[in-house]
């Protein structure tokens, strides 16, 4: 029987190796990483990455031809194949700090491979383009659809200082079919573990290659995606008359994106950091985000998340002035505003009318995500803020800066 091994049990090397079970009965699969508590959420029914499918996959394969487990070693040695799938974080010290990536764990997973690998086969190593020295066009790809949304998000600004809705500019842009219409949507920023990490990574080859021009021009895609975080704080602190000290503020999603509970580089993290240096008081709901990933996220240095779970150095104290509840309703009660972070499918789909009335008056809404009916809400009674569309009359009046 084939034997597959792969190292890193994450958001790749688990999922990956888990369709790989399903699809190729006669292979057996070990997925294996130093993090004990990695692999016994593996192993357990709580799985530690949420994607939609993976559960029932993982559970069909599991213990039949997909197998979790922290004998590293082991499983290297049996394998035929090994899939290296190990963290490679920003540097945060030392040559290229803040933008190269740091290849400690790969470099240590590759010397165990050569060291329990005494069998006298020769291995051939193939560059997968996920692994991005090698591969420049990744890189380019992942800059070029980030840069699409710091272009959409940049325009969204200018539409609420014009007056013009970012939805039909996307719309009429994304006709011409030289542009395309996919990645148009505007939002409070994009995240996940790739984008920004990549970016940089660009901007450090442009820079050891001198040019730093080109350098600029990529380090502006994630200007505009900070300016686009720090954009929404202002606009929620100014509409809630310049201050959101000791108010509750409801947030309604914390996932970099719908249906994953990852939040790796999410754009919560700085919107809520933004008003919690306001004094807020936060109520956050997420469907599958954890209250410990979102203590952990809201008191982790910047660039720690990649990092194994266990060498993350973690906060001795909980944020106090945050609350994880796991309803939108008991996030939103009694709240002064909600703020959209995440396009969850259930929350189009909540009764507003019912959280008007268990909120504070005047209501506010900021939706980040572009997902709530603004007119609709606005009937209810809500104030409402929506990324690049018209104003409220409301917040017409009030500086765009707080
Ligand atoms: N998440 C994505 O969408 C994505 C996409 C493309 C490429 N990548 C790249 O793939 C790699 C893995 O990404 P991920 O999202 O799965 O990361 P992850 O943090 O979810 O998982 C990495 C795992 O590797 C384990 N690990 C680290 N060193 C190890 C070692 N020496 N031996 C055994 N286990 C070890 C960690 O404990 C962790 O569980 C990274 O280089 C990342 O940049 C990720
Ligand atoms: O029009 C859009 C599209 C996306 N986003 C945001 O952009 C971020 C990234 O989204 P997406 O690209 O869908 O998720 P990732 O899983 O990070 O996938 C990206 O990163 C992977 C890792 O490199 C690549 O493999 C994929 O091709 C690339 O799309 C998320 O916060 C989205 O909410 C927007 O704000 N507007």
């Amino acid at each position: 029987m084939v034997k597959i091994c792969c190292i890193g049990a994450g958001y790749v090397g688990g999922p990956t190796m888990a369709v790989i079970a399903l699809k190729c009965p006669s292979i057996e699969v070990a997925v294996v990483d130093i993090s004990k508590s990695r692999i016994a959420a593996w192993n357990s029914d709580q799985l530690p990455i949420y994607e939609p499918g993976l559960d029932g996959v993982v559970k069909q394969c599991r213990g039949r031809n997909l197998f979790f487990s922290t004998d590293v070693e082991k499983h290297v040695f049996e394998a035929d194949i090994v899939f290296v799938s190990v963290n490679t974080p920003t540097k945060t010290q030392g040559l290229g700090a803040g933008k190269a990536a740091d290849l400690t764990y790969w470099e240590s997973a590759a010397r165990m491979i050569a060291d329990v690998s005494n069998k006298g086969i020769k291995f051939q190593i193939l560059s997968n383009p996920e692994f991005l020295a090698e591969e420049l066009s990744k890189l380019a790809a992942n800059a070029f659809l980030a840069q699409r949304i710091s272009s959409v998000n940049a325009m969204s600004a200018l539409c609420e200082a014009t007056g013009a809705n970012v939805q039909q500019v996307s719309y009429s842009v994304g006709t011409d079919s030289r542009i395309g219409p996919k990645f148009l949507n505007a939002s409070v920023g994009f995240g996940g573990s790739c984008f920004q990490k990549d970016i940089l990574n660009l901007v450090y080859i442009c820079e050891c290659n001198g040019l730093p021009e080109v350098a600029e021009y990529w380090k502006q895609v994630i200007k505009i995606n900070d300016y686009q975080k720090s954009r929404f704080v202002n606009r929620v602190v100014s509409s809630m008359f310049n201050t959101v000290s000791n108010k509750k503020i409801a947030i309604l999603g914390f996932a970099f994106k719908k249906d994953t509970g990852d939040t790796r580089e999410t754009p919560a993290i700085d919107v809520c950091q933004g008003l919690l240096g306001d004094k807020a008081n936060l109520s956050i709901y997420d469907p599958q985000v954890t209250e410990d990933q979102i203590q952990r996220d809201l008191s982790m240095n910047k660039f720690d998340w990649d990092h194994p779970i266990h060498l993350q150095p973690t906060s001795p104290t909980t944020v106090k002035k945050v609350s994880v509840v796991w309803d939108a309703y008991e996030a939103t009660k009694d709240a002064h505003g909600l703020c959209i972070l995440t396009e969850w499918d259930e929350f189009k789909t909540l009764d507003y009318q019912k959280i008007f009335e268990n909120m504070q008056k005047p209501a506010f809404v900021f939706d980040g995500r572009n997902i709530v009916d603004a007119d609709k809400l606005r009937e209810i009674g809500f104030i409402v803020y929506a990324i690049g569309k018209p104003l409220d009359p409301w917040l017409k009046d009030m500086p765009a800066v707080a």
